[in-house]
């Protein structure tokens, strides 16, 4: 018994160490620890050759009774993982919290000497019994753990090696051990892993089955990690207070144990309500969408799902409760500004950055392409705001006329001029008093003018035309522009001291083709254009196309393009087919309008109205005549901006 010899020699040892003080030592490694108890505790005896207990029938039938919530799922993980580890020579072992066998796949080879060593379905593998071995030693350490050969307490144990992983229920009860015994020399790294990975699985669809009527909120800080073995899993009772949550769950928001956050609302751990989720979920077609962690801000990606029998009964229990339609509209409302990325870091720190900013009487200015959400971000920002309930007026100063913009800007008193109204006019600044201001295009704001708003944003007064008496007022600025101020200062177009002023913070919008989310981004746009119906999907191959084009008009020109392909799809799939050939060509433009060499290229706003044109003329097949009635102007019109546009049509001119 050289083997028995061994183990007492190193038995003694450990003994020997910690009676010499050294304790502290000897208590750092879980094995020593385990030897420790097995002589002091358990009194057990190295050199027995006892084979284990082994409880009978119904006694086994009763325990794995009380774990059929994880049996089921724990027996599909064990098969799996046994097909991946096949050829070695070993058993997959599921035991209960008190370390009986209850099921067991194995290779046939081995099954048979594992039988004489005890593994064998109804035998006990607790520590207390067997010594130190994987399961009965996972179960004491709540950890994961490989019992290599000769640290197995018993010398009649010496030949195995086990890996053990525990497996917790949704309140962080440890219900079973799922480990891989065997004879060969399977790489320790790779079966542990392998046998965390099932535990962890296991788990996971326990979860979501014992959870299955109730609220479930899925969650991780990358949302590609929603819907794997990685997220976290939070379930919810129909009035809104948390019942469980998985391993992932505790980990990501940094606390120990479920009873820390037993019974809170979804409120207190994210920085939203749960209607709220559910209703911002479903428009996202179950996308993960952004949420903010209450103790640390931290970001999360987060999907919650109404429970099984609800969604079936069609019902909105928990939404109804508490008064959904109100609640659910507000807090979307408020939400929306979260809605506006989906991990572009880029994204990201905008949406940080303004939400440092409200309420804090900063101006903001916004840049970016044409279409990459600026007005979208302005609003966000307003209902973001205490300002929410208060008004919000968008002025597109390139849209106005030089000689209108003062009076809609300003406003005038009765009779300031000929041609006035009679009333008189309130104009965008008073009007947007007491909420938000959006000056879109502010680089096209005349320079006189310019002077005239600086003066109302440091003054705090507007002095309608006409009037001599100014009229205090309070609004947040949030400025926009595609242009390059700076150069436009450098070049006397702008003033310096309103660009100095306007931003209070700039911000530059990421245009389409840069977001890091385009994926994340796409999907949900295209919810969006689908009302929320959920049965609309668009294939990989088609979602490829769309994620490789370079979108010179961003997000509005993908909102336009996938409302027409839904047009045109069928069985509620987008495919290539349904999207235009310009994008399947994957370039941008299209070489038979390529501008002439030598001429000078587009800038971002001009490429996009030029994508605009060339789909215009695509939808009426290039007859200028037919386009110009659609549009309502004169065919001379387009044919300048074809012209201004380096738009040439090689068909023969039809119209
Ligand atoms: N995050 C988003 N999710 C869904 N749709 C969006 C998003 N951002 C923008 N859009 C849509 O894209 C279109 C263009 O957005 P918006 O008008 O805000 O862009 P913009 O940068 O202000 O454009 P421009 O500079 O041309 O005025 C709008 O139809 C808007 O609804």
């Amino acid at each position: 018994m050289a083997d028995l010899n061994l183990i007492e020699k190193h038995i003694r040892s450990v003994c020997s160490t910690v009676s010499l003080g050294l304790a502290e030592q000897a208590l750092q490694n879980r094995v020593t620890q385990s030897w420790i108890r097995c002589l002091k505790d358990y009194r057990l005896d190295p050199g027995s050759p006892n084979p284990p207990l082994v409880v009978d029938t119904p006694e086994l039938k009763e325990r794995i009774e009380r774990l059929s919530d994880i049996v089921p799922h724990a027996k599909m993980e064990m098969a799996n993982l046994y097909q991946q580890l096949a050829g070695s020579q070993l058993a997959v072992v599921l035991t209960d919290a008190d370390g009986v066998i209850l099921s067991l796949v194995g290779d046939p080879n081995f099954t048979k000497t594992g039988a004489k060593l005890g593994l064998m379905e109804g035998a006990v593998w607790s520590e207390r019994e067997q010594g130190t071995n994987g399961m009965g030693t996972c179960l004491v350490e709540k950890s994961p753990i490989v019992i290599h050969r000769t640290e197995h307490f018993f010398a009649r144990n010496i030949s195995l090696t086990c890996s053990a992983g525990p497996i917790f229920d949704g309140q962080g009860r440890l219900r079973a051990v799922l480990d891989v015994s065997s004879q060969s020399a399977l790489p320790q790294q790779y079966a542990i892993a392998l046998v965390n990975m099932s535990a962890q699985m296991i788990e996971n669809q326990a979860f979501m089955s014992t959870y299955k009527n109730d609220y479930i909120v899925r969650f991780h800080s990358r949302p590609e990690f929603v819907y794997t073995l990685n997220e976290g899993a939070l379930a919810f009772s129909s009035e809104g207070r948390l019942l469980a949550a998985n391993r992932s769950a505790l980990f990501q928001l940094g606390v120990r144990s479920v009873s820390e956050i037993s019974g809170c609302d979804i409120s207190e751990l994210f920085t939203t309500a749960l209607p709220e989720l559910i209703a911002r979920s479903t428009k996202s077609s179950f996308h993960p969408v952004p949420v903010y962690g209450v103790r640390h801000g931290s970001r999360f990606f987060a999907v919650a799902q109404q429970p099984e029998n609800l969604a079936r009964r069609s019902s909105q229990l928990f939404v109804s409760r508490v008064s959904p339609v109100k609640a659910s509209s507000e807090a979307q409302q408020r939400q929306l500004i979260d809605m506006l990325e989906f991990g572009d870091p880029k994204m990201a720190h905008n949406v940080y950055c303004a939400k440092r900013v409200l309420n804090r009487d900063i101006p903001i200015l916004l840049y970016g392409e044409t279409g990459t959400g600026k007005e979208m971000f302005a609003k966000a920002i307003h209902l973001a705001s205490n300002r929410a309930d208060k008004p919000y007026v968008a002025v597109n100063c390139a849209s106005i006329p030089d000689t209108l913009i003062e009076s809609e800007l300003f406003g005038y008193k009765p009779g300031a001029f000929t041609g006035a109204n009679r009333e008189g006019r309130r104009g965008k600044i008073l009007q947007a008093n007491g909420g938000t201001l959006f000056l879109d295009e502010i680089g096209d704001m005349p320079l006189p003018l310019q002077a005239r708003l600086l003066r109302v944003l440091e003054e705090r007064e507007v002095l309608p035309l006409g009037s001599e008496v100014p009229v205090k007022v309070d609004i947040q600025l949030i400025s926009a522009t595609h242009r390059n101020l700076s150069e436009m200062v450098a070049a006397g177009a702008f003033r310096e001291d309103l660009y100095y002023r306007l931003q209070g913070i700039a911000l530059t919008l990421p245009p389409l083709r840069l977001r890091a989310d385009k994926r994340q981004l796409i999907q949900h746009v295209l919810a969006e254009a689908a009302g929320g119906d959920e049965r609309v999907r668009i294939d990989p191959e088609a979602l490829t196309v769309l994620e490789e084009y370079d979108w010179p008009g961003n997000i509005r020109q993908l909102r336009n393009l996938l409302r027409t392909a839904l047009a045109l799809c069928e069985n509620n799939t987008i495919t290539v087919r349904d999207l235009p050939e310009e994008l399947l060509r994957g370039r941008h433009p299209r070489p038979r309008e390529l501008p002439p060499s030598g001429e000078p290229a587009l800038n971002s706003l001009e490429a996009a109205e030029r994508e605009a044109l060339i789909q215009e003329l695509e939808r009426h097949r290039w007859n200028i005549t037919n386009l110009a009635r659609h549009l309502n102007t004169s065919r001379n019109t387009i044919y300048r901006k074809m012209k201004r546009l380096n738009i040439r049509n090689l068909n023969s001119d039809k119209s």
